[in-house]
């Protein structure tokens, strides 16, 4: 297993947001989160490159592996760790400078400096983000001129160039209109090859399109997760079967 959650509790202060979460995350898959709002996916993609770590008062006990190694010891180099476990967040957030220095920022936080280098990484992974063509003969422009759709594969191609092994994406397309979601779906189907991939998604079309693996929440417990294929079509648990049938939530 690429990742793997183990007995997972996270708490907010009193507020206990995670109970006993134990997920598994296959190399070069996709794994859909979902359920209503609230029952605590986003706080479990955080704890997979530990984010909530930013969060004043946030508890956790339990277990996550990163290739086999608790990612919560205390020697782990959190620099590092966030960038083999790269996060693309809801809103694009790019940085306010240009398209070409958004790509190289962090390889170059990283220590890169040389030109050739950097211009290599920069068309890789701007073409990685199927956005090579679109902004290829505008690199020096500000990036916030871009489309919101654009801005979005621009921070999936500053996330890319660090090379990650894993990208967490809570909800990438809640912002965009249908035609950058479809572009961000693909991209997703694309990219999977290279990566793996933990995914927050609102929309249940969406999982079921891109994702192998399913994860249903409720209530902070993760109540069911299998093939993407079997959560859509026979799931176990009556609760699931209500979610997606869209009888709550
Ligand atoms: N920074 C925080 N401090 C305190 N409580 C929080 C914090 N972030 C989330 N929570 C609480 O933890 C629970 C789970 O929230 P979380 O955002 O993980 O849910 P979610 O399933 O991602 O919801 P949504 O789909 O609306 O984004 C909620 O009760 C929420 O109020």
């Amino acid at each position: 297993m690429k990742m793997q959650a183990k007995n997972l509790n996270l708490y907010y202060g009193t507020h206990q947001a995670l109970f006993d979460v134990s997920l598994e995350v296959p190399e070069n898959k996709v794994v859909a989160l979902i359920g209503p709002s609230g029952c605590g996916k986003s706080t479990f993609l955080r704890t997979l490159n530990r984010m909530n770590d930013l969060i004043d008062g946030v508890q956790i006990d339990g277990k996550i592996t990163l290739d086999d190694r608790d990612i919560y010891d205390k020697d782990v180099d959190l620099v590092n760790l966030r960038k083999r476990v790269g996060m693309v967040f809801q809103r694009p957030n790019p940085f306010p400078m240009s398209i070409y220095d958004n790509v190289a920022y962090g390889c170059r936080v990283h220590g890169l400096t040389d030109k050739k280098r950097l211009d290599e990484i920069v068309e890789k992974s701007l073409r990685g983000a199927a956005l090579w063509d679109e902004v290829k003969d505008r690199l020096d422009a500000s990036a916030m001129g871009m489309s919101g759709g654009q801005q979005q594969r621009l921070c999936i191609a500053r996330v890319m160039a660090v090379e990650p092994e894993v990208v967490l994406m809570d909800e990438p397309c809640s912002a965009l209109d249908p035609i950058s979601t479809m572009k961000i779906e693909e991209l997703v189907q694309e990219i999977k090859k290279e990566y793996t991939i933990v995914m927050v998604t609102h929309n249940m079309q969406q999982a079921a399109r891109v994702s192998d693996y399913t994860a249903f929440f409720l209530n902070g417990k993760l109540i069911e997760h299998d093939t993407t294929d079997v959560i859509f079509t026979k799931p176990h648990d009556k609760k699931t079967e209500d979610y997606i049938t869209g009888r709550f939530g």
